[in-house]
């Protein structure tokens, strides 16, 4: 069962019982790659409309998986949803095609920031906002242009050659061009510097602020995330075994000691820690 810190508000019902109030509802999923290899087991999220919900945990814990599953993208690693359903604006989604999904406003910024490297930033902005008339295309990219100042100063840049933040804003940027109702990233933090960091994280919280966007936010780097994010659940092999608000979560002493590197006894690392004591810690 997963441990549900209790909610403030009363339309969020303890994820005991199936997650009813999201935008996107993940109701009782399970997935498994190759009819074998059980990468999510019963787990229930909801992302409510115009929230940052982070989504956390360690290596292989599913995260990325529930991404591939709510994009549509999973039969191409011979994944599948063997229980359960994916639910937006509460219709069912997850029998979608990946295109049909990007046109109801669901849009997926995959890890690895992939750019057409040997496009402008310009090019690959063009390439995103395909689903849209010319003018609209236009309207959208001076969109994307305004929130990343930098990618107006170089558009007519190759981006293979940019660095890594530049094109993680790029892969940002195009998905922006989509003009997406819910926006997925896949760990936007991974590998860039503090301050590239910094920058990412405002432009993230200015889309749920000023342009009322849904994020649902995959990362490793608990603080960061946890800092801007509303609700957080937190996954470990294929379950969900916390969540709670944001403030709750970095209140939390499991939180602090196992995810963000702190407690009341002192720092300390999720390497110290033997896998079978922290589980043990989740579930009891
Ligand atoms: N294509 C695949 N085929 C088989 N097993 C897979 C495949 N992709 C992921 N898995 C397995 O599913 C589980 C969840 O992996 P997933 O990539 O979703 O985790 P994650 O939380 O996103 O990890 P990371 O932070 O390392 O990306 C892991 O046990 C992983 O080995």
């Amino acid at each position: 069962m997963p441990t549900t810190i209790p909610h403030p508000t009363p339309q969020a019902a303890p994820l005991t019982a199936p997650a009813r109030d999201g935008l996107l509802e993940f109701r009782n999923i399970r997935i498994v790659y190759d009819n074998a290899i059980e990468a999510i087991r019963d787990v229930s999220i909801a992302v409510p409309e115009g929230n940052i919900v982070a989504l956390l945990g360690s290596n292989g814990a599913g995260k990325s998986t529930l991404l591939k599953a709510m994009s549509g993208i999973l039969y191409t690693e011979e994944g599948a949803i063997e229980n359960g359903s994916i639910r937006f604006r509460n219709d069912e989604v997850h029998h979608l095609a990946p295109d049909e999904l990007v046109r109801r406003g669901i849009v997926q910024v995959p890890e690895g920031r992939r750019v057409f490297a040997a496009l402008t930033i310009d090019e690959n902005l063009q390439m995103g906002g395909y689903t849209r008339t010319g003018a609209e295309a236009r309207e959208r990219r001076d969109k994307v242009f305004a929130l990343f100042p930098r990618l107006h100063e170089r558009r007519d840049q190759i981006a293979g050659y940019m660095s890594g933040g530049e094109q993680q804003m790029l892969a940002i940027g195009r998905a922006l061009m989509t003009d997406p109702v819910l926006l997925a990233l896949d760990e936007p933090s991974l590998g860039l510097a503090p301050l590239i960091i910094d920058r990412i994280y405002e432009v993230i919280v200015r889309l749920r602020d000023e342009l009322k966007m849904t994020v649902l936010l995959v990362e490793q780097n608990a603080q960061r995330a946890l800092d801007i994010a509303d609700y957080g659940y937190i996954l470990e092999t294929g379950r969900v075994v916390l969540d709670g608000t944001a403030k709750q979560l970095t209140a939390n002493e499991d939180v602090r000691e196992f995810y963000l590197g702190v407690s009341s006894a002192g720092r300390k690392s999720l390497r110290d820690v033997k896998h079978y004591k922290r589980r043990k810690r989740w579930l009891s």
